[in-house]
């Protein structure tokens, strides 16, 4: 598509936020690309893009899939920088759902802050639970927030709704106010050698600043899953 057709469509950010090892990643490739993908783990945010196709037209993504490190607190950039929010803890681990709790109230000191919505992960793993699912719904709704629990690894059906109806709550609303150029926001994410990765059909994928090469690897393995599906 050229530039000049692409400048037309609407575009909505969304970030991915939750502790380590929930399945942010994970649950991202799913959305984008129909595929699971398991077996890397990450220590750098990665912001892909894609042109989807919703009911009132072409809408241009980028979904940021926020690395979080143990002592790291409220990825506030992150935060700011989107749309909407797709908070995620996983239903086998109380610290996770601890962290979606505090992001969610840090979220409320906002002012015109991102939508958002608490997805609980693997929810294939009933045995191991540790949150019930009553308390999840719970949480959200003291937030206004909607819930659901998904299985990112069972392909719930559920988790194309969020993404859905996060997509079509954040076109409708007005365009963000934003303190600082959108443009300088992805150039302090990707660092200022960051490089364009190619086009790859409608989706890219880039590594934001964190520990761009060690990183390299894995990133190529997402993209080709990235690549292979997109391609579908
Ligand atoms: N059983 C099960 N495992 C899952 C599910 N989703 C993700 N996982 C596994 O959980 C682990 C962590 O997944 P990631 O997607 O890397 O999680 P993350 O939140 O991005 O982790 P960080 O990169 O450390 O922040 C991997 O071993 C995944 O295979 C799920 O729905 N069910």
């Amino acid at each position: 598509m050229k530039t000049e057709e692409k400048s037309n469509v609407p575009k909505v950010r969304i970030a991915i936020v939750g502790q380590m090892n929930v399945g942010k990643s994970a649950l991202t490739v799913r959305y984008l690309t129909r595929r699971f993908i398991g077996e890397y783990r990450s220590n750098t945010d990665l912001l892909y893009k894609q042109t989807v196709t919703l009911e009132s037209g072409l809408l241009d993504v980028e979904i940021i899939d926020v690395s979080i490190d143990d002592d790291d607190g409220f990825p506030i950039e992150q935060i700011q920088w989107a749309d909407a929010c797709v908070i995620v803890y996983s239903i086998v681990d109380r610290e996770s759902f601890d962290y979606a709790q505090r992001t969610l109230s840090e979220l409320r000191q906002l002012q015109n802050g991102p939508l958002a919505y608490l997805v609980a992960n693997k929810a294939d793993l009933d045995h191991l639970r540790e949150i019930p699912s009553t308390e999840g719904s719970k949480l959200a709704a003291s937030h206004g927030v909607g819930f659901c629990e998904v299985s990112v690894a069972e392909n719930s059906s559920n988790l194309y709704k969020v993404f859905e109806k996060l997509l079509i709550e954040s076109r409708a609303r007005p365009v963000k106010p934003r303190k600082f150029s959108v443009s300088k926001m992805i150039g302090t994410l990707i660092g200022n050698n960051g490089t364009r990765q190619p086009l790859v059909n409608q989706g890219t994928v880039q590594v934001c600043n964190k520990g761009e090469l060690q990183n390299k690897n894995r990133l190529l393995k997402r993209r080709q899953a990235f690549t292979t599906a997109a391609s579908l």
